[in-house]
């Protein structure tokens, strides 16, 4: 008898995405939904809204979930798994609760998630399993019980991710060959937060700060891995873009562009530019470092580089295949392996009170509590 199912005891595998408007009418709905409650000035969201009426009204968020998708598609066909795969958003159309609306019609009840946030902190964590938790209880109050979820661990200490990055920003620097030490600098890039959610990120018995931490311990050995592979002493640094809130709160600095002033007057000259806070490149990749910040380094004279995001990277597509096996592997009680680079694999259950939600408690699920 052959194994009907390699990821006993999942009915299907859901990817959870953010989400983003296809169309010029559906930008402010999203803008509304994505900052309900979130203290967000309408300055910022009429900016925002217009990064989204430049590019057409279309993110291309979508897009790269659906070739994503596809590839994950592959992998799983090539490991001879048949298991389904689901998609929902949490603030655009295929949205979670329709899709696990539908998956009950067909009769799935367990579930494992992926997320396209790779992580610790309340927006790239707990927010994710806070929606999953609305959308199982609206549709127990239809009727629809018996939802189990699961979620990977967040992927960002998975070796595959890290060394898809390291592939990725090790080849675009071999672009800048001929250019001297002194002058190349490696710009590690990721979404700001408010200071308090990254005081709060990681186990509640951490120290926090995990957010900033582990994007810190990624950028630094893929640093240290590239000037190996390519003999070189280059230095880099973590920045961040997309700083939204009100000016009164702090959220965490530098921002790129200003880290691209300082750099030129330090008479750098070439910059390779590499999002690790994000795994494609939408609208934060595509606006915020593609337009704005390319803008600021063609003022200051500065060469640029971007490094594309990991995609659908086959190293990375198979480490996300892999975090799903294990993930089923943990349901059924066994003990995989967890591999971890740089830094530690966090918990696949988050420990009570993770990454916590400042404003007010909601129910999560994958977690303790
Ligand atoms: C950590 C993090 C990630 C990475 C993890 C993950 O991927 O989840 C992320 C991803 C994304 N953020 C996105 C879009 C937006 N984020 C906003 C606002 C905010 N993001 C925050 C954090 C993050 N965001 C925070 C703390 C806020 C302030 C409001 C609040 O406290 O929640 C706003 C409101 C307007 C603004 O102020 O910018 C928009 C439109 C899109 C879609 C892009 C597309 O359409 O292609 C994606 C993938
Ligand atoms: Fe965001």
């Amino acid at each position: 008898m052959t194994d009907a199912n390699p990821l006993e005891p999942y009915d299907a595998v859901l990817l959870a995405s953010f989400g983003g408007p296809e169309k010029p009418d559906e930008i402010m709905p999203f803008l509304r939904r994505v900052t309900a409650g979130r203290g967000i000035p309408d300055e910022r969201l009429a900016e925002v809204a217009h990064h989204y009426e430049e590019l057409g009204g279309r993110s291309p968020i979508n897009d790269q979930n659906r070739a994503l998708i596809a590839a994950l598609r592959a992998e799983l066909d090539r490991r001879d798994i048949t298991t389904p795969i689901l998609w929902g958003n949490r603030n655009s159309e295929p949205f979670l609760t329709d899709t696990l609306r539908d998956a009950h019609g067909e009769g799935m009840r367990r579930i494992v998630t992926v997320t396209t946030s790779a992580y610790a902190s309340y927006s790239s964590c707990r927010q994710y399993r806070e929606d999953l938790a609305a959308a199982v209880n609206t549709l127990e109050d239809e009727g629809l019980t018996g939802f189990e979820i699961d979620k990977i661990r967040q992927f960002a200490t998975h070796p595959s991710f890290a060394r898809a990055n390291v592939r990725l920003v090790t080849d675009a620097l071999r672009e800048f060959a001929g250019v001297p030490d002194a002058q190349v600098q490696v710009v590690f890039v990721t979404h700001s937060i408010p200071l308090g959610m990254d005081d709060t990120s990681g186990p509640g018995d951490g120290d926090g700060n995990l957010y900033w931490q582990q994007h810190d311990e990624l950028g630094a050995a893929i640093l240290s891995e590239a000037n190996a592979t390519l003999s070189r002493d280059l230095e880099g640094a973590l920045v961040y873009c997309s700083r939204s809130g009100p000016p009164s709160q702090p959220w965490l600095e530098p921002d790129i562009n200003d880290h691209l002033e300082h750099l030129a007057e330090r008479g750098v000259t070439h910059v390779v530019v590499a999002p690790i806070g994000f795994v494609s490149d939408h609208m934060e990749v595509i606006y915020d470092l593609d337009t704005e910040a390319a803008e600021t380094a063609e003022r200051l004279g500065l060469v640029m580089r971007r490094v594309p995001t990991v995609g659908t990277d086959d190293e990375f597509v198979h480490g996300l295949v892999d975090l799903v096996e294990e993930r089923a592997a943990e349901a059924r009680d066994e003990s995989p392996e967890c591999p971890a680079w740089p830094g530690e694999a966090m918990p696949s259950i988050c420990a009570p009170g993770c990454c916590p939600n400042l404003r007010a408690a909601k129910p999560a699920l994958c977690g303790r509590d």
